[in-house]
């Protein structure tokens, strides 16, 4: 209970010390209070055509179904955060529609072309969708230009990840001072830069991304969502995201989702979540 009560206050809370609920209360209040959200509501959210939709989707890991008909839509050039209590199988979301978990019913829509069915290296070469690991996937002992020139190993012509790498290097100064480097000394959150970095050696549209903030300090956090708002905001990227904070996840997001138990059970704009004062008393510290 201890340790529920520490990781509450500093996850979801940022400090922010109000009522505190352990993660088992979170989890039973949020399920008191959850809905369905209807898919008329999911798609008014995502503006214009989605770029990515997800349609009653049903899926697990080997026979343990996670998620119970989620819908799910954003536009080109949107962001969107799910946040919820442990195990409300955010991550979950990810992984399926990247292609890592078992699909028993529903559809995954890119551009409207169903892609439901693809691996994660048809999803990142032929539908523009690339997943950022949680936390600590680089190689220590390669360099950074190495582990940056890793994001192309699908393409069949070098030369263009290297162009790709030379174009990343131009555009984020403080990897290429540091490109020769093993990646080991990077700090956190050059880390972080660099496996979103190495993400973009495909020129992805759709970036997934899992928790862009855990294990930083506050200042690299930052770093990280300006990274992620100049993604979206100056280049385009549509992003997905599922963030511990929630604060920072629904501050930063255009649309954000409430997932409980496995399904959709609030949603609105990001800002307006915020505003909520379920979303502030379960996941805001009070
Ligand atoms: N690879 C896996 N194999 C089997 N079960 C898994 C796997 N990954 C996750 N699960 C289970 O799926 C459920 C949902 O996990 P998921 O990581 O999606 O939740 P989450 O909402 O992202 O939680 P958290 O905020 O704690 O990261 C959990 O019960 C978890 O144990």
């Amino acid at each position: 209970m201890a340790d529920e009560r520490k990781d509450l206050a500093g996850g979801y809370g940022e400090g922010t010390v109000g009522t505190i609920l352990s993660a088992g209360d979170v989890a039973r209040e949020a399920e008191a209070i959850a809905r369905t959200v209807p898919r008329e509501e999911i798609l008014a959210l995502a503006k214009g055509e989605p770029l990515l939709a997800i349609d009653a989707l049903h899926a697990g890991y080997g026979a343990m179904e996670i998620l119970h008909g989620i819908d799910l839509a954003v536009g080109k050039g949107q962001s969107l955060c799910l946040v919820g209590p442990n195990g409300a199988g955010k991550s979950t979301v990810l992984h399926s529609i990247f292609g890592f978990t078992k699909i028993s019913a529903g559809r995954i829509l890119a551009a409207g072309r169903d892609v439901t069915r693809l691996s994660p290296s048809e999803k990142l070469r032929s539908a523009g969708i690339a997943y950022i690991l949680q936390d600590n996937s680089v190689f220590p002992d390669m360099t950074v230009e190495e582990n940056l020139l890793m994001g192309g190993y699908l393409l069949a012509d070098n030369g263009k990840a290297h162009e790709a790498a030379e174009r990343i290097f131009s555009h984020y100064g403080r990897l290429a001072k540091r490109r020769r480097e093993r990646a080991g000394v990077l700090s956190g959150g050059e880390r972080r830069l660099l496996e979103i970095s190495r993400a973009l050696i495909m020129e992805p549209q759709v970036l997934l991304v899992d928790e862009p903030s855990i294990g930083l300090e506050p200042r690299m956090i930052d770093m990280v969502f300006d990274i992620l708002r100049e993604l979206q905001q100056e280049q385009g990227k549509t992003i997905l995201m599922v963030e511990q904070n929630a604060r920072r996840g629904l501050d930063f997001a255009d649309i954000g989702y409430v997932l409980v138990a496995g399904r959709v059970a609030l949603a609105g704009e990001g800002a307006g979540l915020l505003e909520n004062p379920d979303v502030g008393r379960l996941f805001l510290g009070g």
